[in-house]
């Protein structure tokens, strides 16, 4: 089967990636607002006997080389294999979207126009004449709508037809001074007839198929001509000529540099080709857009419309998750309970229920908060109104030091810090982007929500629980504001930039991505937790049994079969007159008597008996559990990290949970779940929920410097990965390692010691 290659190349927000999710159903992320798709993506589709291998490229706005999606969609075009460039267009937008056109058409190769979303064009009253752009263009082009699924035959059969057909020269005409000093150099090409030059024509290189191409290329001074001539023989005489041709330019335009003339040139040919093509009939009425910007954009009210939308979602996480929550943790508890029962094997059933189920059922039980956060979050990129929010506060973000545009990957960053850390790339400035990189970590991922939600169900009364969530993230997000403001006056001292981010249009997103993103993130979720918290639980599990105290387990036993076989002696009593009653006395001296006693047996007198020694023997269990968990190899880790976080006062339980979650946040929860379900008077079996526990075994200023604690701490390792990565080395994993350790050991303490003073 013949496969051809479709690179898709256009603007941000255009919807090239929900073209190709269309067309190949495929569910690439999409989003309402520029810089959506961070990476490249391919999806393939078998149509009419060909393989359509389409790539989906970041949105650029240009192909000028100043920025880094720029550079990224040059270098790709210019250096790899594909058959046909599918440029994609916002119909409502056509003359900015031409200008990246005009652009591409200077690349020489096989390329097919989408213009999509028609639907939103004709409710506009635009009409744009196919036949006509095609015909100014030279570029075949096909209305289509990616929402509706509109005309994609119509255009996957021209893209066929393209691929197949020999490359067709396009019609892009630059203005007469600039056509004058092309065919200046064209002439002396023709004249000169270097080698060097008709090597290169027969080469083939991309774009380059004429001595036209070349000496537009040569005008526009290229990097890849400059390079490959400058050590050969007809260079000296070559750039002698071009420059002599470029200081005309200079002459006849106001600007002194060629990128500027030629740019001017694209936007002047793009506005042509759009004004040929299209017409609008003007609508009086304000648009949907323009009528909801009006309220949500209003100076006074934009702002306390964002934080009361927020509070909105913070209250519907926690009091919607809270039902399915104690369904699942009572299903999980009794799934033990009935694996504790049925299971023979003693430590298979206590790896099962204490390890296992206690680990990975902890961290199931948050899914559904995790799923009402992550669906606000779509609703959030997906409307349109993320893109406002950072616009709103791009004035308060400045004062802070941060850029508004920095709004996106924070918000991202609230989902989760790995596709945050990417999406901070749309930051042209390095200052901005590493200032950013370095406060997405306070904006809590989605990881640590689990965690929140514990502890605020444990330590406060269910009517303020929504607010302390609410007043989490805001703080962790205020703190994170104070930090950016620290680290723009001391590390990345720069220059403001003005902010340049474009409103999309209000879209409603549809029915079918908000339903596919959150069940993809529950599925990733449930995934995580039934692998890497898995085994995670069993390590956990494991370090908690070994190694074996062989001669306290006997005594345990000892003692506690003495005791049982006291029950079998008072079985034996039970319907006789009299009862034989040991008894113990203590002296003043402290010395001790006891013997036996034959008494008279009263009603109910052996069952209160056996009822006191099977209590005993609960205990001496439970303390046996809980010297066995302090003296395995993972209490004395506990033991021995614990005295770095005894001024919060947490113990060795927590303390290593804390560890964990330098693995993945998720292991918190998991952690605490095994752990807390070992020992300390709690039994392995117990279906006490993990809430009722941590009430038990922690103070209130512990939790609350645990919960700061939290939310500052470095990210998971796969985070810190990518951000050492964006960062630009691995020394900042360790800058960012000591800034949020030092900053979170601060908080916490000083959470613990002011809530000391006040609770007393
Ligand atoms: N009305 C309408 N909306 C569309 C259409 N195609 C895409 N959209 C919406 O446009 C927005 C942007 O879509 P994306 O597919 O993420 O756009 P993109 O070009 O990949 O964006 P970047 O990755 O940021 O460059 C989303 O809200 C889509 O739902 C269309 O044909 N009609
Ligand atoms: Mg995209």
């Amino acid at each position: 089967m013949k496969q051809i290659t479709i690179v898709c190349v256009g603007q941000p927000n255009v919807g090239k990636s929900s073209l190709v999710n269309k067309i190949c159903g495929v569910h690439l992320k999409v989003g309402n607002f520029t810089g959506v798709t961070i990476e490249k993506s391919e999806a393939k589709i078998e149509y009419k006997g060909y393989t359509l291998r389409i790539i989906d490229l970041p949105g650029t706005y240009s192909l000028n080389d100043y920025s880094f999606e720029e550079q990224v969609t040059k270098q790709f075009l210019e250096s790899q294999e594909y058959d046909v460039i599918l440029n994609v267009l916002d119909s409502t937008n056509l003359e900015r979207c031409l200008l990246l056109t005009t652009q591409l058409m200077e690349l020489q190769s096989k390329m097919c126009l989408a213009l999509n979303m028609s639907d939103e064009a004709k409710k506009e009253g635009i009409e744009i004449n196919n036949a006509s752009l095609g015909e100014i263009l030279g570029v075949e082009c096909v209305s289509v709508s990616a929402l509706r699924g509109e005309n994609l035959e119509a255009l996957l059969d021209k893209i066929i037809f393209i691929a197949n057909e020999p490359l067709k020269p396009n019609k892009r005409v630059y203005a007469d001074f600039l056509e004058n000093e092309i065919a200046k150099i064209q002439s002396f090409l023709t004249q000169k007839r270097y080698d060097e030059i008709e090597r290169l024509l027969a080469e083939n290189h991309k774009g380059l198929v004429s001595l036209r191409d070349i000496a537009i290329r040569l005008l526009m001074q290229d990097n890849f001509l400059a390079k490959s001539l400058h050590d050969k023989g007809c260079w000296a005489e070559l750039s002698e000529f071009v420059n002599k041709c470029i200081q005309q330019l200079y002459k006849q335009s106001q600007s002194q540099n060629v990128r500027d003339i030629f740019n001017d040139d694209s936007i002047s040919f793009a506005k042509g080709a759009s004004m040929e093509s299209s017409r609008t009939h003007a609508k009086k009425q304000l648009s949907t857009t323009q009528r909801l910007d009006a309220i949500l954009l209003n100076t006074y009210l934009g702002i306390p419309i964002f934080l009361l939308l927020m509070w909105l979602l913070f209250q519907l996480t926690f009091y919607l998750g809270e039902f399915p929550k104690v369904w699942i943790e009572e299903g999980m508890a009794t799934f033990g309970f009935f694996v504790e029962e049925h299971i023979g094997n003693e430590f298979l059933a206590s790896l099962l229920s204490g390890g296992i189920i206690a680990g990975v059922g902890a961290v199931l039980s948050f899914l559904p908060h995790i799923l009402i956060l992550f669906c606000g979050i779509v609703l959030l990129e997906g409307t349109g109104y993320m893109a406002r929010v950072a616009f709103l506060l791009d004035g308060f973000f400045h004062k802070f030091g941060l850029h508004g545009k920095s709004f996106i990957p924070l918000v991202t960053g609230f989902g989760c810090s790995v596709p945050a850390y990417m999406s901070a790339r749309m930051l042209k400035n390095r200052n901005d982007r590493m200032l950013t990189l370095f406060i997405i970590n306070f904006m809590s991922c989605g990881a640590r929500l689990p965690v929140y939600t514990l502890f605020i169900g444990a330590f406060f009364t269910p009517n303020v629980a929504g607010n302390v969530l609410y007043g989490i993230y805001i703080f962790g997000a205020l703190v994170g504001l104070c930090m950016a403001k620290i680290l723009k006056l001391t590390a990345f001292r720069g220059e403001d930039e003005p902010f340049v981010m474009e409103m999309p249009k209000y879209r409603l997103p549809s029915m079918r991505l908000i339903t596919f993103s959150v069940w993809q993130k529950a599925v990733s979720y449930v995934k995580k937790a039934g692998s890497f918290i898995l085994l995670a639980s069993v390590i956990i599990w494991v370090g908690t049994q070994f190694p074996h105290n062989e001669t306290l387990e006997q005594q345990t036993n000892e003692t506690v079969s003495a005791l049982e076989s006291k029950i079998v002696e008072l079985e034996q009593q039970r319907g006789k007159k009299e009862c034989v009653q040991e008894w113990e006395h203590r002296n003043a001296d402290g010395s001790a008597r006891w013997g036996v006693s034959v008494v008279m047996c009263e009603d109910g007198y052996i069952d209160r008996r056996i009822e006191s020694i099977q209590e005993e023997i609960e205990n001496i269990q439970h303390t046996y559990q809980s010297s066995k968990v302090e003296q395995s190899y993972l209490g004395r880790i506990g033991k021995f990290i614990e005295p770095l976080f005894t001024p919060m006062n947490f113990d060795w339980k927590l303390s290593i949970s804390l560890v964990n979650g330098l693995l993945a946040k998720e292991t918190i929860i998991s952690s605490m779940g095994v752990l807390y379900a070992l020992g300390e008077g709690i039994d392995e079996n117990n279906d006490m929920p993990l809430r009722e526990i941590l009430q038990e075994n922690v103070s209130l200023p512990s939790a609350i410097a645990f919960i700061l604690f939290i939310m500052f701490y470095n990210p998971c390792f796969a985070a810190s990965i990518v951000f050492g990565k964006e960062a630009g080395g691995k020394r900042f994993i360790a800058y960012l390692f000591i800034f949020t350790s030092v900053v979170s050991y601060i908080f916490a303490l000083a959470g613990h010691k002011i809530t000391q003073l006040i609770v007393g």
